[in-house]
């Protein structure tokens, strides 16, 4: 993309669970406003990826420079008050708490005041309608496809310049998968860049502008989705045809 700016550059990334290395010299660029989707088969280390960029996991090797700032061991506080913001696999909510309780945790770290934070519930709630139809329900008791507004919500109340959500459509109805669809392409409109790990290759795909292809730890391609709809490996290996 000629004249884009540069919001997260991996180099060389290497990370894992104690002596289990799962991510092998890991490198790829997104810019800022890009919409990319991280894809590979169960296992691959698409959530190791993702809790590597937000800090979860310390990387055993390599770089991670977010808006200029180098990342790699930093502290997870510091890199959500820098901008990336990790929506986790399984929704993660807390029970108990109602879904506007819910939202107010994704905003703990800012402190641009209550208007301000005021103004981003609301523009989560037109963004999904159903969450501010249901604010004062436990998030405990939402259905799939509202646990992860809601927790896309939460993520969204941070402010983030990159918003990582991983398994957007895991166990969901095609109805709603297509409403979230729908979300990040407003979400990315408004100015957020999205990484957004996506099992279903054909969701992936329609979904985002570039493609990241992860397997067995490393990055297999890359490119523009409209070109690894065409690409072989692609075909067989994930959409179940031969070219
Ligand atoms: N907490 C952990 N401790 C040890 N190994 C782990 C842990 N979490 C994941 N792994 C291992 O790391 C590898 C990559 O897992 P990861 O969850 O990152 O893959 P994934 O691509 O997100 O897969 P899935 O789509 O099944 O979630 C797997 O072999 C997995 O068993």
């Amino acid at each position: 993309m000629s004249g884009a700016t540069r919001l997260l550059s991996v180099q060389g990334l290497g990370a894992g669970y104690g002596d289990i290395a799962v991510l092998n010299d890991i490198s790829f660029d997104i810019d800022v406003g890009d919409l990319v989707a991280l894809i590979g088969s169960n296992g691959a280390g698409k959530s190791t990826l993702l809790r590597t960029l937000s800090g979860v996991i310390k990387p055993s090797v390599g770089k991670v420079q977010f808006n200029g700032e180098e990342l790699c061991g930093v502290a997870p506080e510091h890199i959500v008050a820098a901008g990336l913001i990790h929506v986790p696999e399984g929704r993660r909510l807390f029970a108990g708490l109602s879904v506007v309780d819910n939202l107010l945790v994704g905003a703990y770290l800012r402190r641009d005041g209550k208007a301000a934070i005021r103004r981003s519930i609301d523009e989560v709630y037109s963004l999904f309608p159903r969450l501010a139809e249901r604010r004062h329900q436990d998030a405990a008791t939402l259905s799939g496809g509202e646990q992860q507004m809601c927790a896309i919500g939460r993520g969204l109340m941070a402010n983030p310049r990159l918003l990582l959500i991983d398994e957007l459509s895991l166990g969901l109805a095609p109805r709603v998968v297509d409403e979230l669809i729908a979300a990040m392409h407003r979400i990315n409109a408004r100015g957020t860049t999205l990484l957004v790990v996506e099992q279903d290759v054909e969701v992936a795909l329609s979904l985002a502008r570039h493609g990241l292809v992860l397997d067995q730890g490393s990055i297999r391609l890359s490119g523009e989705s409209s070109s690894l709809r065409q690409h072989p490996l692609i075909h067989a290996a994930y959409l179940g045809e031969v070219l």
